[in-house]
């Protein structure tokens, strides 16, 4: 079970988020929606342990996450969280497979490419997988990062406007797949999104406003 209590954060002195405390059991799903600026990535990237919130508390499993150390944040974000970034970051010099293949190696975990290629052909790029990131448009390479985040069959996925770059056919691909995904390996599925077209997809929902 992932949650978090009374986070707030601030960019700056005029520049203050109180977020509204969330919850989501291993295999179920939530939906924050929020207009541009309302702060969805900056709340998902406190989820994502990459930002200190100010005050509140962030529980994975019945363990507190804020107070843990640098390298403790290191490993829980490699080996339990699976973070689908809004831009897609790749080393370029590395195959699409290797940079998949990147999250096993970060996770200290046993590289599989049977699990890659699986998830390569779900998700529709099965046939550019040794091609570089740059050869990739735009949509594929962010289903190349969805593959990554699925890699190490986290605790959490973490999505942030997984479907924005999608026609409506991916869009349905791509959220049955994080639904089927986070099923099978029990995780729970956060989406951060302005995507409307995922309101109905989701049953649990938080509105930032
Ligand atoms: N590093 C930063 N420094 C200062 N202000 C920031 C920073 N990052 C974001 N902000 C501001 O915080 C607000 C929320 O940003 P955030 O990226 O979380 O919004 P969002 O809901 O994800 O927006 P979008 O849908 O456009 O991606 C915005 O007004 C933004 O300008």
């Amino acid at each position: 079970m992932f949650a978090s209590h009374d986070l707030t954060f601030s960019y700056s002195p005029l520049k203050k988020f109180a977020f509204p405390d969330l919850r989501c059991d291993d295999r179920d799903t939530l939906l924050i929606l929020g207009q541009s600026g309302s702060g969805k990535t900056t709340l998902l990237h406190l989820l994502a342990l990459l930002l200190q919130p100010e005050s509140g508390e962030i529980m994975l499993n019945g363990q507190a996450l804020r107070t843990l150390s640098a390298s403790q944040k290191a490993r829980v974000r490699a080996q339990e969280l699976g973070i689908i970034y809004q831009r897609a970051h790749f080393v370029s010099s590395l195959t699409v497979l290797d940079n998949i293949l990147l999250a096993n190696y970060l996770g200290n975990k046993k590289q599989d490419k049977d699990k890659a290629a699986y998830l390569a052909d779900q998700l529709g790029f099965g046939e550019h997988l040794f091609k570089k990131p740059h050869q990739l448009s735009q949509g594929e390479q962010h289903r190349a990062s969805i593959a990554r985040s699925l890699m190490n069959e986290p605790a959490v996925i973490l999505a942030d406007e997984p479907t924005a770059s999608l026609d409506d056919t991916n869009c349905r691909k791509v959220v049955a797949l994080l639904k089927e995904q986070s099923q099978s390996i029990g995780a729970s599925l956060i989406v951060v999104t302005h995507d409307q077209r995922l309101k109905d997809e989701f049953s649990n929902r938080v509105n930032l406003g």
